[in-house]
């Protein structure tokens, strides 16, 4: 694999390499807890991603281990010492909640998202992964938690309703109020991890999963995931899919013909077009 570093950042790396995009959470120290410089270099650089029409797959994992206990972790949640009064305070002095709008555009992209689990995932970092569109854990060190009651905070969106639907409300309601640590292997018997792999074969194993997609159709990539949010998503679900749909229709002739009809101020001609 020959990565390419796209941008440098402070909080995050970012690297592209054959259509597959890597971002990376790069505080290892505090076990990648995300602050508000975080959740801005993440959507600045989701968005690049989203962007780049050589990228299909998107790789969200994490540097590591840390320097100070040689611990690896995905991410850890938002940063307790970053948070204030309302929200989580960036150096502009704002408090802010944008980890749900990072949540948002993994969920909306259309592209594939893996989640890649070196190590901790908790609390906000738990959320995270269970939004991606398949999650790839670390055998020897992967460990997922729940820690939002602990400190008062709830995602009552894709973190906690949507986790429901893939491990079923007893495991999730299980997983958030007795906040407990499970291994990777717990965590793909439960159904929100997709497959349990040595620590060492992680990345090269995410960046396989990723060329296996690459080789498929971005067409039907992208209406599949969009397709199976749709229930879960509501209106907006519905929306996303039907902007594709929108897309889809734009290509026919049909379509061309009543954008001609209107640039030649004459009635188009839809005659014949009635499929069965
Ligand atoms: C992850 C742990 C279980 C790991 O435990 P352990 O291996 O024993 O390591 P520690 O010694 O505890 O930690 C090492 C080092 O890292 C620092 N650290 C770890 N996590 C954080 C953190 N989240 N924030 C700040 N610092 C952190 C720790 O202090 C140590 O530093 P030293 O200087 O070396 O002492 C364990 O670390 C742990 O439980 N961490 C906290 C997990 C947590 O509670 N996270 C927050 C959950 S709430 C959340 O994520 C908000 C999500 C969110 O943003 C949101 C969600 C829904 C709606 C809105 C929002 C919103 O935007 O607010």
């Amino acid at each position: 694999m020959d990565w390419i570093t796209a941008k440098e950042y402070e909080d995050i790396t970012y690297k592209k390499c054959n259509g597959v995009a890597r971002i990376a959470f790069n505080r290892p120290n505090v076990r990648n807890a995300f602050r508000p410089k975080t959740t801005a270099e993440l959507l600045d650089a989701f968005h690049d991603a989203q962007e780049d029409t050589s990228i299909g797959v998107v790789l969200l994992s994490a540097e590591g281990p840390s320097t100070k206990d040689g611990i690896w972790s995905f991410c850890s949640g938002g940063d307790q010492k970053a948070r204030g009064h309302q929200g989580y305070v960036g150096e502009d002095g704002y408090h802010r909640l944008n980890i749900l709008d990072v949540q948002r555009l993994i969920r909306f992209m259309p592209k594939a998202v893996i989640a890649v689990v070196p190590g901790w995932a908790v609390g906000g970092g738990h959320s995270l992964h269970v939004v991606c569109d398949m999650t790839l854990a670390s055998k020897e060190h992967a460990i997922f938690k729940q820690t939002d009651a602990d400190v008062t905070s709830f995602d009552g969106g894709y973190g906690s309703a949507y986790l429901a639907k893939m491990v079923g409300q007893k495991k999730a309601r299980e997983i958030f109020f007795l906040g407990r640590n499970y291994s990777a292997q717990e965590a793909f018997e439960m159904g929100m991890v997709n497959a349990v792999v040595p620590h060492d074969e992680l990345e090269a194993t995410a960046y396989e999963w990723a060329q296996e997609i690459l080789a498929k159709s971005p067409t039907s990539i992208k209406m599949l995931k969009f397709a199976m949010n749709l229930t879960d998503d509501g209106m907006v679900g519905q929306q996303v899919f039907a902007g594709e749909a929108t897309r889809l229709a734009y290509m026919t002739e049909e379509a061309k013909e009543g954008r001609n009809a209107f640039l030649e101020k004459r009635k188009p001609n839809f005659e014949k077009k009635w499929l069965p």
